[in-house]
């Protein structure tokens, strides 16, 4: 069972981006609003990628506590960043960055409202869970060929949330 922990800059580091307002700040439109800007590195344009924005949505019945793991992806040429919309929820599960995911070193963070991730390209992740529905806005790269290698788990994972 893999325990979900908090989402910080720092513990996500190694995988990725946190986007949630940062030190990078300034004040614009007449001082009405503060902007944040680089929080997110978005590497999309590998060969004839660009950016695409898509909402994944999932319903209340999608996904049930303690999350079965099923298999691990990665975009090898592109990175994929996940901002739940309102009042959305979801979870990064990662396996490391190496040729094959890291069934022993899977960590669960727990994305909150007002928080974003932006993965690195190769970063091995199982494909988007949410915690209740959910609308989850994802910037990733599109291009002509698909960019999404999937490799089944062969242990029997699942993540819990924190009591
Ligand atoms: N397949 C797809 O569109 N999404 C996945 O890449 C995912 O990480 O959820
Ligand atoms: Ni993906």
């Amino acid at each position: 069972m893999v325990l979900a922990q908090a989402l910080t800059r720092e513990a996500f580091a190694p995988y990725g981006d946190l986007i949630a307002p940062g030190a990078n700040e300034r004040a614009i439109n007449f001082g009405t609003t503060r902007r944040f800007d680089g929080v997110a590195h978005l590497d999309v344009e590998q060969g004839d990628g660009r950016a695409c924005v898509a909402i994944f949505r999932t319903d209340q019945h999608t996904h049930r506590a303690p999350y079965p793991l099923r298999a691990f992806e990665r975009h090898l040429l592109g990175s994929q960043s996940f901002v739940p919309l309102g009042a959305g929820r979801c979870l990064a599960v990662l396996a490391g960055a190496g040729a094959a995911p890291d069934e022993a070193a899977i960590v669960a963070f727990i994305v909150e409202p007002g928080q974003g991730v932006t993965l690195r390209r190769g970063v091995w992740h199982h494909p988007l869970i949410t915690i209740g529905a959910a609308d989850i806005l994802v910037i990733e790269r599109a291009a002509r060929d698909e960019d999404c290698e999937v490799v089944a788990l062969r242990a029997r994972v699942a993540v819990r949330l924190p009591e």
